[in-house]
């Protein structure tokens, strides 16, 4: 029989990844590992190698070992991967060990990424603070599905010898509904907003995607307000008048799109934490992976300075919504906007001519608050 999660130990698994990944992912499993030793929490911490590092070493991306590890986990700590930094990497290999097969591997499909603004950031941010004052809004983003998923996908050539890049966009109705349920579910527990973004106006599977959108919000969820936008007007909305949205439901490429167009507000994409869940297994707990919405930043990496704040509030995500302690999550979310108020910066959020610290030093600041 599978041990209940209130008994069973949380299972964490850590993999850094690449370029910056490891840097920022170190300063998140300190903050980790002092809430679970604060909050006496049951949680067992593992390790494992992932990334074109290890493929270098090894010849695998994820070896053997963080497969397996991968099977058993419950939440996965994320740094980053560079998917571009694969020259010679055979292309089995690349999808094998590709974020968007581990994402497939645990079954996610719901993709939070919250996007909060920080007082002491409003100088940095390019937007005015009365645009920015109380922005408080959530992507439910669809991780399992459209564009990034749909076969046929390649680069083949047409009759002529002309290479063309093929993917398809493909929904079906079970995914969007499983998305939209969640979504739905969300923003009832927040301000009771749904902002459902598609491109209904020229895409089938957006067509689709508003009727199913409707038809449950019908049937299920009528005290929540429900407005639909089309996926370029929310980019000019997210920009002229962000406070009006609580919950934003749209498809995998849109989220990723709108998520870090969204991260100029917070100042930085170095802020903006992410998780992504699957269904309930038998066990009652979602498989779940969390991760900074930034990637790999080759431009930056080695260096130590990367900002460590989207990695740190990935844990309290993981807090929240893999072991469940709110407390535990909305302190470690305190500690850093309590940083950030006394002044602590790392090169990306910091004003032209402001000292800024490296990473440890900005996990040193965020710790010093716990
Ligand atoms: N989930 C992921 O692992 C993920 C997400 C996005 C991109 N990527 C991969 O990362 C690689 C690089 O992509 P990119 O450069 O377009 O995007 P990126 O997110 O890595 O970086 C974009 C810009 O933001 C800056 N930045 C990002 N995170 C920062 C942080 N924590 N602190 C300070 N500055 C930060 C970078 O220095 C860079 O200037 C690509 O291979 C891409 O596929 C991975
Ligand atoms: C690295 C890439 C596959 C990934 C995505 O597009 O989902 C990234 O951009 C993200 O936002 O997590
Ligand atoms: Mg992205």
């Amino acid at each position: 029989m599978t041990p209940s999660a209130a008994t069973r130990p949380l299972h964490v698994l850590v993999l850094g990844g690449d370029g910056i990944g490891p840097e920022v992912t170190a300063q998140a499993l300190r903050v980790l590992r002092h809430m679970q030793a604060k909050y006496a929490l049951p949680m067992q911490i593992e390790e494992q190698p992932y990334g074109n590092a290890t493929w270098r070493a090894t010849g695998s991306l994820m070896p053997a070992a963080t497969h397996a590890a991968v099977d058993r986990t419950d939440a996965v700590l994320f740094g980053a991967v560079d998917s571009l930094d694969r020259a010679g990497m055979p292309a089995e290999e690349r999808a094998r060990g590709s974020l968007l097969s581990l994402r497939r591997r645990l079954g996610l499909f719901a993709n939070l990424r919250p996007v909060r603004t920080e007082r002491a950031l409003d100088e940095v941010s390019p937007f005015k603070p009365r645009t920015l004052a109380g922005v408080d809004l959530v992507f439910v983003r669809e991780l399992s599905g459209g564009v990034y998923y749909g076969e046929p996908r390649g680069i083949e050539r047409d009759a002529d010898g002309r290479r063309r890049g093929i993917n398809t966009h493909i929904y079906d109705e079970d995914q969007i509904i499983r998305a939209a349920r969640f979504a739905f579910a969300l923003a009832r527990g927040r301000r009771g907003v749904l902002t459902s973004v598609d491109k209904a106006n020229v895409m089938e599977a957006g067509a689709l995607w508003r009727q199913v959108v409707t038809a449950l919000h019908h049937d299920e969820f009528r005290d929540v307000k429900l407005d639909h936008m089309l996926a370029d007007t929310c980019g000019l909305m997210l920009n002229r008048d962000p406070k009006r949205f609580d919950v934003i439901l749209t498809d995998n490429l849109f989220g990723d799109v709108l998520s870090d167009a969204a991260a100029g507000m917070a100042g930085s994409l170095g802020m903006l934490p992410s998780g992504s869940l699957s269904v309930p297994k038998p066990d009652g707990r979602r498989r779940a992976l969390y991760e900074p919405v930034h990637g790999s930043a080759p431009d930056i990496a080695g260096k130590g300075v990367a900002n460590p704040l989207a990695a740190i509030l990935s844990v309290a995500l993981l807090l929240r919504w893999s072991a469940g302690v709110e407390a535990a999550a909305r302190e470690v979310e305190a500690a850093v906007t309590a940083a950030l108020d006394a002044g602590a910066r790392s090169a990306d959020i910091a004003l032209a001519g402001e000292p800024a610290l490296g990473t440890e030093a900005m996990g040193d600041a965020v710790l010093a608050r716990l």
